[in-house]
């Protein structure tokens, strides 16, 4: 936590200083009211730790302008002049706590635990208001695409097990949204879930960022640092991108998964760390096997499970993911927004989708803030997907058996039938439909 300590006597404050340095915390001074004041307005502090005699001013004074500049701070009153009514008006002024002196470190440290507590209390509380309040979830993994349902009846089996899971797909398909999920159907939910992703650190900060470093471990390590493996200690660590971890740093990846040892950078010491791995990735790791960048031992390490996410263009549930969402951001922007009018509909299905659900989000979220409403128009679309029945051009490559909607197998199928006949009534017959049916389906898709 980011503690200030606000006390008129530099040895207190040194003394404080050392003790909540030692516990991990990151510490500032203030030796007057004026200088807390200035401190809280430039940091968001966690907690204060506040004297009740500075020079000639009450410290309790000082709780109101500190709680308006930041209303969650947890101000811990500290006096050698312990007396009840001093506690019991501290408290009515809206501090958290009271530390008579002379307080051991070991007071101190209890005392920071229960605001860290409550300070997490806190934020679950406001998460699941928050969920409560948005009655519709960003993210709807239920999916009526048998390919996903697949996909989400081995996940779950797989999310209780502790074993490792490479997730595949391309970009924007979920990926991360699906380690999330595993990590929320598993045991370890109420642990943390922790992201590292492998292409952002150059291969030295990456592996400081995985184990931690030692204090002058390398230039500018001016304290140690624990990493993203003790940080993930009982839950789960989501490495992303895997495909890019540098060589140097995949055997020390591999001893972890083997046998959960690991060295901070810097230290001799041998630490342990209980993590359930997930990755994933957008490449293909096999290539980078036989190319030589990527070690074989690790990748039958990573993907005891695999899951694939299959690409948007492949699933048969655009229509409902993207009224799904328009449902969410009608709730997020407060706007009326039925759905997506035909011309809508028919670019949506047309289009390729080569960021998949992110591009799909994007667009819609575009879209709920655009559209006159009530309903979404194809010009309320990006562009790129708007024109998107010009940009595949009259013959496509869409064939019978591919990995297509049924949807898109219609309308290239009705597109082309179109094309070939000279009247509706030819075209119908040949469909087996009736006109007025195929005449809808052409309003549909705007054939
Ligand atoms: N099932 C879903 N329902 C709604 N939105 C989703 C769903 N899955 C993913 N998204 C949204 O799509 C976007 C991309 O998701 P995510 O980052 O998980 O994909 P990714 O495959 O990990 O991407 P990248 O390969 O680029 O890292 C996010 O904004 C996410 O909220």
């Amino acid at each position: 936590m980011r503690v200030l300590i606000v006390d008129d006597e530099p040895n207190i404050r040194r003394t404080l200083r050392v003790a909540l340095e030692a516990m991990g915390h990151a510490v500032e001074e203030a030796d007057s009211p004026p200088s807390a004041l200035r401190h809280v307005e430039r940091h968001p502090f966690d907690a204060a730790l506040l004297d009740v005699r500075l020079g000639d001013e009450s410290g309790l004074d000082l709780i109101a302008p500190l709680l308006t500049q930041l209303p969650r701070l947890a101000i811990v009153i500290i006096t050698a002049h312990a007396s009840v009514d001093t506690a019991v008006e501290a408290m009515r002024r809206g501090a958290f706590d009271y530390l008579p002196k002379p307080f051991t470190p070991a007071q101190v440290r209890g005392t920071l635990e229960r605001v860290a507590k409550v300070r997490g209390l806190r934020d679950q509380v406001a998460g699941l208001t928050e969920r409560v309040r948005s009655e519709i979830p960003e993210v709807e993994l239920d999916s009526p695409d048998p390919q996903m349902k697949r996909l989400l009846e081995l996940a779950r089996v797989v999310a209780s097990s502790d074993a490792a899971v490479l997730i595949r797909g391309e970009n924007g398909t979920g990926k991360g949204v699906l380690a999330r999920t595993l990590h929320a159907w598993s045991r370890r939910l109420q642990e943390p879930f922790v992201t590292v992703s492998c292409p952002s650190l150059s291969p030295e900060l990456l592996e400081s960022d995985l184990f931690g470093h030692a204090k002058g471990a390398f230039t500018g390590a001016v304290r140690e640092t624990a990493g993203k493996v003790a940080a993930a200690e009982g839950g789960t660590l989501f490495l992303d991108e895997v495909g890019d971890l540098p060589p140097a740093l995949q055997p020390k990846l591999l001893r972890f998964l083997q046998e959960k040892r690991y060295e901070r950078v810097g230290e001799s010491k041998t630490r342990t760390a209980d993590v359930r791995l997930l990755s994933a990735t957008n490449r293909g790791l096999e290539e980078a096997v036989a190319a030589g960048t990527f070690r074989e031992d690790l990748l039958y390490r990573l993907n005891v499970v695999e899951l694939t996410l299959p690409p948007l263009r492949s699933r048969t549930d655009l229509l409902p993911l993207a009224e799904h969402l328009l449902a969410f951001f009608a709730l997020q922007t407060n706007r009326r927004l039925t759905g997506f009018d035909t011309e809508a509909r028919a670019a949506l299905t047309q289009h390729t989708w080569p960021g998949n659900l992110r591009e799909l989000r994007n667009a819609v979220e575009r879209a709920a803030i655009l559209a006159p409403g009530p309903e979404v128009g194809r010009n309320d679309l990006p562009e790129r997907i708007a024109q998107s029945r010009s940009q595949r051009g009259p013959v496509n490559a869409i064939g019978v058996g591919e990995a297509v909607s049924l949807e898109q197998v219609e309308i290239e199928h009705i597109r082309r039938l179109l094309a070939s006949t000279s009247s509706l009534d030819e075209a119908a017959q040949i469909l087996g439909i009736d006109v007025s049916t195929l005449y809808r389906k052409r309003k549909l898709y705007c054939l």
